[in-house]
């Protein structure tokens, strides 16, 4: 019996593995300086991967040219054969605070893609109340985002970026500006959400706990120009919890993980 395509809940290796965003040729440079030269990459469908490496190598830049927000220098990139234009993304920027429109209520906040997008009352209605359920909200969506803790303001980021129902949803250092409580909550919610939804996620991270924990694959990369430098296979099982950090797999995880970050590093 073949297992299925999207089924989050089975262990990496028991399911079939497809590409789903497909990077060739990029190129990308700043002021004369290449980033990138003739970069290839593919990412797998209904897959969690962190992107992690040495301070400048152009993580965010990547995934940034990859969500189309910056543009390359030459290249392609095909979401599952379609352009991105012909995709439905989302995407979780670092600053909360600066994401959310300050003068819209939290719940109109999640359904501003949704009007944007034309959507009639009632399906924004049902759509919001969806999220709501997913995410299992117990606080007060009607509130403004200077009323929320940041938690729950990088929980209204998330929700509106999954309103459309993306393809993709990208997290630009989603827990950077988190205290670790709320890392935690928030880790559990994208996992709760990528397990009910099976949708592909790709991850910046500045901390490799992070890029190991919720990830299938960690993308190492190596100093500017930059290549991969590994791109590991995590297959621990899910749901992870906090107590999975004391697994001795995840622990061997992250400890190869940083021995391959700490070679770039000095290389
Ligand atoms: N708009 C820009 N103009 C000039 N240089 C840029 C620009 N954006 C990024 N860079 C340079 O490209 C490199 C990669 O930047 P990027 O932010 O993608 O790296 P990163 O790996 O995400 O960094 P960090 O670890 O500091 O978050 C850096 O050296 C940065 O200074």
């Amino acid at each position: 019996m073949t297992a299925p395509v999207s089924s989050p809940a089975l262990p990496v290796q028991l399911q079939r593995e497809r590409t789903h965003i497909t990077v060739r040729g990029l190129s990308k440079a700043f002021q004369g300086s290449a980033l990138y030269q003739n970069f290839d990459l593919d990412l797998p469908e209904g897959r969690i991967v962190s992107i992690f490496g040495p301070n400048g190598c152009g993580k965010s830049t990547l995934m940034n040219m990859i969500a189309g927000l910056i543009p390359v220098d030459a290249g392609k990139i095909l979401f599952d054969g379609k352009t991105l234009k012909q995709t439905v993304i989302g995407y979780v920027f670092q600053q909360y605070r600066e994401a959310l429109f300050p003068w819209m209520r939290a719940i109109d906040n999640i359904a501003y893609p949704l009007r944007r997008a034309g959507l009639g009352k009632a399906q924004v209605k049902a759509r919001v109340e969806e999220l709501v359920s997913e995410f299992e909200i117990r606080f007060d969506l009607n509130r403004y985002p200077y009323e929320l803790s940041g938690g729950q303001q990088q929980t209204v980021c998330i929700m509106r970026a999954l309103a459309p129902k993306p393809e993709v949803l990208f997290l630009d250092e989603p827990f950077s500006a988190l205290d670790y409580e709320m890392t935690l909550f928030i880790r559990e919610k994208l996992q709760d959400v990528y397990l009910k939804t099976g949708v592909t996620m790709v991850i910046v991270s500045h901390d490799l706990e992070d890029a190991v924990y919720l990830s299938d694959r960690i993308l190492l990369l190596t100093r500017r120009p930059t290549r991969i430098a590994e791109y590991m296979t995590f297959d621990m099982p899910r749901p992870r919890t906090p107590e999975s950090m004391a697994d001795p797999r995840f622990v061997a995880a992250k400890a190869k993980a940083l021995e391959i970050f700490q070679r770039e590093v000095r290389a």
